[in-house]
């Protein structure tokens, strides 16, 4: 899967221009990481890339299809393959809800897919959001309980074997584990780092936290005031050409 921007510009109004003219490129099985800090657009580009706002210039195709959100089908057809987790898991499940209900949402959705772990037949409604379970480091048995009887990083899992389910071939983070303690911080990168290496899927990783980035992706894009500052491959971090705001992302994360 190819997610390729180009020129994207979304402005809220005269004065505040969300996103400048952004240019860049995901290749399949790539993870990219946007950082900048609060303001910066990071969230206006994910909700672009979702399809849940529309922009005004530019254009964004994945696959070579234009990504429209104001026709539907085009929206729905996209929607299959893209699949998101954000920074607080407790709102985005219900709380009403067992959590294997809430897994299995996205298959509700699309009951036209029919994942590879699904393969196996006969499997019920809960043993597929067990089988989710386990892939995202979680103990089957935990699949009757609410959002409330989770921790914060359990919550994440949930979430993130939510997003799984359909087997997206672009998973958009917007910063997943800023609300976690650091040690969980560290266990749930590893994990969207195993899983990414295991599925092929494209990360497009949304952080303020420039060593979260640097820990999952290969590629980072530095987002300043709505305008891409500086974009690099992981190598050159260090690189004298660096963009001085990059510099102080990265002197201020003590990653020198
Ligand atoms: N719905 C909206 N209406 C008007 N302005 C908005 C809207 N959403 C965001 N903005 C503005 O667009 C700019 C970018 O906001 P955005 O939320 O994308 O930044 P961010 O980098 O994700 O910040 P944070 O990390 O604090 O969430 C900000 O100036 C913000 O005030």
């Amino acid at each position: 899967m190819s997610l390729v921007v180009d020129g994207l510009s979304k402005h809220y109004s005269k004065s505040v221009h969300a996103l400048d003219n952004i240019s860049f490129r995901v290749n399949a099985g790539e993870c990219i990481g946007i950082v900048g800090e609060s303001g910066s657009g990071k969230s206006t580009l994910a909700r672009v890339l979702l399809g849940l706002e529309s922009y005004k210039d530019g254009r964004i195709t994945i696959n070579g299809k234009p990504i429209a959100p104001k026709k539907r089908a085009l929206l729905r057809e996209y929607r299959k393959s893209v699949q998101m987790i954000f920074q607080d898991a407790t709102s985005t499940l219900n709380p009403k809800l067992p959590i294997w209900k809430s897994i299995l949402e996205p298959l509700d959705n699309f009951k036209e897919i029919t994942p590879s772990f699904l393969q196996a037949e006969g499997l019920s409604r809960k043993e597929v959001a067990e089988e989710l379970l386990e892939i995202v480091g979680l103990e089957k048995k935990m699949v009757d309980r609410y959002p409330g009887e989770l921790s914060g990083g359990q919550k994440q899992r949930v979430s993130i074997a939510r997003a799984l389910s359909i087997e997206p071939t672009l998973l958009v983070c917007d910063e997943p584990t800023a609300s976690l303690d650091v040690t969980v911080q560290v266990q749930i990168l590893r994990l969207l780092k195993a899983l990414q290496k295991k599925t092929n899927m494209t990360i497009l990783f949304i952080s303020h936290d420039i060593r979260a980035v640097t820990f999952l992706c290969e590629k980072v894009i530095v987002l300043k005031n709505g305008s891409i500052v500086d974009q690099f491959g992981l190598e050159g971090i260090y690189h004298e050409e660096r963009h001085p705001y990059t510099k102080s992302l990265i002197k201020a994360a003590s990653i020198e």
